[in-house]
């Protein structure tokens, strides 16, 4: 064991606007839903996993700030509202000592098992990053308290946390790696088991739900 007791902090953008390169893998009136599955899915994994004991979301959306609430994530809200690092920055901010991680509200196969695995082979490191399954962009990025998060998600992202300084974490954690940004990806997603609100609403949409 690593210790005890991180924050973990999940960005979700207005959902109007969010995951356009997901749009069309269910019918359009369920695009906005669909996300915020993704989201309830991602949270409820974070916050089955033992070593997280609070999760933060920065969102300025109110349908995801309630439905977050509700699974036990504190709302912060998205300022200045200058794109997902900075809202990362905000919530890594508000963690007061305590060690942070930060993961995309898009995993919707997350297993608690392997975040767990994940953070534990941060070790004592001072920061450390999970590429995603293309190996180009970031799952997770986590860093010991006292340390910068300094988050650099974005195209390319995987190449921007090492350049950074931050260490690679390799392991076998597929559900962790599997971010959804595209129907490809919810497919592949779909193979390693979803969660039970994005499963329920793909099931939906395949039965002609509205
Ligand atoms: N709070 C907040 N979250 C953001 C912002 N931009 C992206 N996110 C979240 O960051 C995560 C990863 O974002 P992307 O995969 O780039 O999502 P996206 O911009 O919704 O997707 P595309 O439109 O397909 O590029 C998702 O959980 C988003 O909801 C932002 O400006 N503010
Ligand atoms: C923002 C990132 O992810 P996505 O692939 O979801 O855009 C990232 O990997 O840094």
């Amino acid at each position: 064991m690593t210790g005890t007791g991180w924050v973990a902090v999940m960005p979700v953008k207005r959902l109007a606007m969010a995951k356009t390169r997901l749009r069309g893998a269910v019918p359009a009136s369920l695009h906005d839903r669909l996300v915020l599955a993704m989201a309830r899915d991602t949270l409820a994994a974070v916050l089955a996993c033992p070593l997280v004991r609070r999760a933060l979301v920065v969102t300025d959306e109110p349908a995801a700030a309630a439905a977050l609430a509700e699974l036990g994530a504190e709302r912060v809200p998205d300022r200045p509202d200058a794109g997902l690092n900075a809202a990362l920055a905000r919530g890594a901010a508000l963690a007061a000592g305590a060690p942070v991680v930060a993961l995309t509200a898009d995993l919707p196969a997350l297993r608690p098992d392997e975040l767990t695995a994940a953070l534990t082979a941060l070790s004592h490191r001072p920061r450390g990053y999970v590429a995603d399954a293309t190996g180009t962009g970031t799952a997770m990025l986590a860093a010991r308290p006292g340390v910068d998060l300094d988050p650099r998600f974005g195209p390319g992202s995987a190449h921007a946390h090492a350049l950074s300084g931050a260490v690679r974490l390799d392991g076998d954690w597929p559900s962790l790696r599997q971010d959804v940004d595209t129907e490809a990806d919810l497919a592949a997603a779909t193979a390693l088991g979803l969660g039970r609100h994005t499963a329920e609403l793909v099931g939906a949409a395949r039965y002609g739900g509205r």
